[in-house]
């Protein structure tokens, strides 16, 4: 079964009307005409530049934008028509908008969106204590949500999504402005969601990590109409996204331009730091790091991920040629 299907979906937002013209108002296409399947159990990253329509396309499919044409069904619902039974069924975040009670305790917002979602009480404690485990929340629950860190804000905000154990979840950008430690545990807790529950994750996103950890198909959107939807494989094969490992030497060195796997990107310093870019389809950092090894000593390093935006506009560049 489909779990969302779209076709011919269209947003046309209109601006107010032109001083000294009443009949002119600016048109702007958000989203332009998209034809869209998602099966169930996919885990699908929908990426895109600043304002290439992705937030607009996850309101219509959640029924919080009315589409200006085509058709939209979530769970084989209409999302407008049928909001209360699709709330029912999905679990949304919006990693710019809170679903959770500002001045209360993390523990009471889940107690009342358990009681929206007729969870029993026994379910609640069990659900509740599950995610409380798995998304590590033992220690703010009694904190009111205005006083959480963003990286525990966005654990309770996934939890409080997931409270009903929806088949669909939708997120909005899940990752955005969290340290490395919070974007992995919510990773993590995401796959295990989709390993045990078999649910299908949606998500849009400007973290290739992100990406690369939780999505086995992606889609790029480029002003409203989709460039790109296959494989992370397919995207790499497309725009070659390379990591770059940068290593810092004990002592000087040449280039280090004859490692397997891996191609010198620069040297600084007199070659005390260097940066080497490989495929991580092909090899991992790893083992180039044991290749650099066996010929200089390394005192450092980091590895450091392909900016979304240059993979998108690479994309994009593919895709125009
Ligand atoms: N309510 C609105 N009224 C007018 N224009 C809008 C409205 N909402 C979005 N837009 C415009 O539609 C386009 C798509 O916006 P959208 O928020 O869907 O982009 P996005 O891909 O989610 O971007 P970002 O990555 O920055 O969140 C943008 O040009 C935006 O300015």
């Amino acid at each position: 079964m489909n779990v969302i299907e779209a076709e011919g979906l269209t947003r046309v937002f209109t601006g107010r009307p032109e001083r000294g013209n009443r009949l002119r108002r600016s048109r702007h296409v958000a989203v332009d005409d998209l034809d869209l399947t998602v099966g169930a159990g996919e885990s699908v990253g929908y990426i895109g530049a600043n304002g290439a329509g992705k937030s607009t396309t996850i309101k219509m499919l959640v029924g919080i934008l009315v589409p200006t044409s085509g058709t939209v069904t979530t769970m084989g619902l209409h999302p407008l028509k049928q909001r209360r039974v699709l709330a029912r069924r999905i679990g949304v975040v919006f990693g710019q908008r809170s679903q959770l009670w500002w001045d209360l305790p993390v523990r009471e917002s889940f107690s009342i969106l358990a009681a929206i979602h007729s969870l029993t009480a026994a379910d609640e404690r069990v659900r509740t204590a599950e995610l409380v485990e798995m998304l590590e929340m033992g220690e703010f629950l009694a904190t009111p949500v205005r006083q959480l860190s963003l990286g525990q804000r966005m654990r309770a905000e996934v939890a409080a999504a997931l409270l009903h154990r929806p088949d669909l979840v939708i997120l909005d950008e899940p990752t955005i402005g969290l340290d490395v430690l919070s974007k992995q545990r919510l990773r993590e807790f995401l796959v295990a969601q989709r390993r045990e529950h078999g649910t299908t994750l949606l998500l849009t996103t400007h973290d290739m990590g992100d990406v690369e950890r939780l999505c086995d198909r992606i889609l790029v959107v480029d002003h409203g109409r989709l460039a790109f939807d296959g494989t992370l494989d397919g995207l790499a094969r497309t725009v070659g996204a390379r990591r770059e490992l940068v290593v810092d030497l004990a002592a000087e060195s040449p280039d280090l331009v004859d490692v397997g796997g891996a191609e010198h990107v620069r040297s600084d310093s007199g070659g005390l730091r260097q940066r080497l870019a490989f495929d991580p389809q092909r090899t991992t950092a790893a083992r180039v790091l044991a290749a650099i090894s066996e010929r200089a000593e390394v005192v450092d390093l980091s590895i450091e991920e392909p900016d979304i935006e240059d993979v998108v506009r690479e994309i994009y560049r593919a895709t125009r040629r």
